[in-house]
């Protein structure tokens, strides 16, 4: 059962020029996207860059003025309260981004960062403040000497980890997590994957995990849309997305993950090899009208035979 839904969602940037600047033309950067989210679950949201992912994650937290459509969260329409700073919504639904380091105030320490969702949306007392920012410290596995460091003391990883326990802070209902791993290194994307996946089976959090990599989405989510120039041009369950592809578009996403199974991985290498090989074999050869193969070096010595075969034609 759905908890939240998005309906026709349209976000259209305006574009002013001419003398008086007016309005000549229009981005449609979301162009009518329709979603369900469900407790508990996960849902991709894949694309190029510019396909207008980054900006449905945005429009559906308020950060973007909606054109038109409608978000409903628990059966109330919430389209037009999502700015309201203190709303349940804004409590409920939080967002991390591929960089967090940008999304932390450097003047802040952890202490500070951790603490202000707190007491934007929690109405606690110091000490129940207190007592929150160490259950999110346990969370992170990090220890109490790190609440008085800021944030570019902190590797990518370790600075992911605490833009999660920020967006935890005030136990929401989903987290909007915009290319969260894109930003590390291949072995720490992993360890922050399966600490968003633990957290969400420990506290039942739902995803709209953004992301232009097939591959990185497979691990995480149960339901995916392929968005192509702010439309949805595919939807459907993971495995149906991976195993039975009907968009040309997710064709050509999928066949850019780089195979994991270590044999077919070899067998990639050792054929890319192969062909590589014939490649660089076929440059060296000059082919004449006849089918007659000749060794080249260079290709100024392609030119020069072609000319001489040209010459003697002429002759
Ligand atoms: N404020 C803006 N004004 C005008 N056009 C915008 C604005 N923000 C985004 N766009 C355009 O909207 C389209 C969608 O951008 P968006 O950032 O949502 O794409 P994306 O899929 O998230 O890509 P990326 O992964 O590169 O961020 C792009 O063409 C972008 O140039």
């Amino acid at each position: 059962m759905s908890f939240m839904q998005v309906k026709d969602l349209k976000v259209h940037y305006p574009i002013r020029g001419g003398f008086f600047n007016t309005v000549v033309d229009h981005v449609y950067a979301v162009d009518g996207v329709t979603m369900d989210f469900e407790r508990g679950k996960t849902y991709g949201l894949v694309g190029e860059s510019g396909s207008g992912k980054s900006t449905t994650g945005k429009a559906i937290i308020g950060l973007e003025k909606i054109t038109s459509g409608n978000i409903v969260y628990e059966g109330q329409d919430v389209t037009n309260s999502r700015r309201k700073r203190d709303s349940a919504y804004n409590r409920d639904i939080q967002m991390i981004f591929q960089d967090s380091h940008s999304s932390m105030n450097p003047r802040k320490r952890v202490l500070d960062i951790l603490a202000e969702p707190i007491r934007n949306f929690m109405k606690v007392t110091p000490q129940e403040e207190r007592k929150r920012i160490n259950e999110l410290l346990a969370i992170v596995g990090m220890s109490e000497d790190v609440l008085l460091k800021y944030p570019h003391e902190f590797s990518g990883g370790q600075k992911q980890r605490l833009g999660i326990a920020r967006a935890v802070a005030c136990n929401p209902k989903m987290i909007i997590a915009d290319e969260p791993v894109s930003a590390l290194d291949l072995s720490v994307q992993a360890q922050v994957l399966n600490f968003m996946k633990d957290i969400q089976e420990q506290y039942g959090i739902s995803y709209l995990f953004i992301s232009h990599d097939l591959g990185v989405v497979r691990h995480m989510c149960d339901h995916i849309s392929i968005m192509y120039k702010g439309r949805f041009v595919e939807t459907g369950k993971r495995e149906d997305i991976y195993t039975n592809p009907q968009h040309i578009y997710t064709n050509r996403l999928l066949s850019a993950i780089p195979d994991i199974e270590p044999e077919t991985r070899n067998e990639r290498k050792l054929e890319r090899q192969r062909v590589e090989a014939a490649y660089r074999e076929e440059q060296h050869k000059y082919y004449d009208k006849d089918g007659k193969v000749y060794p080249l070096k260079t290709v100024s010595d392609t030119h020069k035979a072609a000319m001489s075969e040209d010459e003697k034609e002429g002759a």
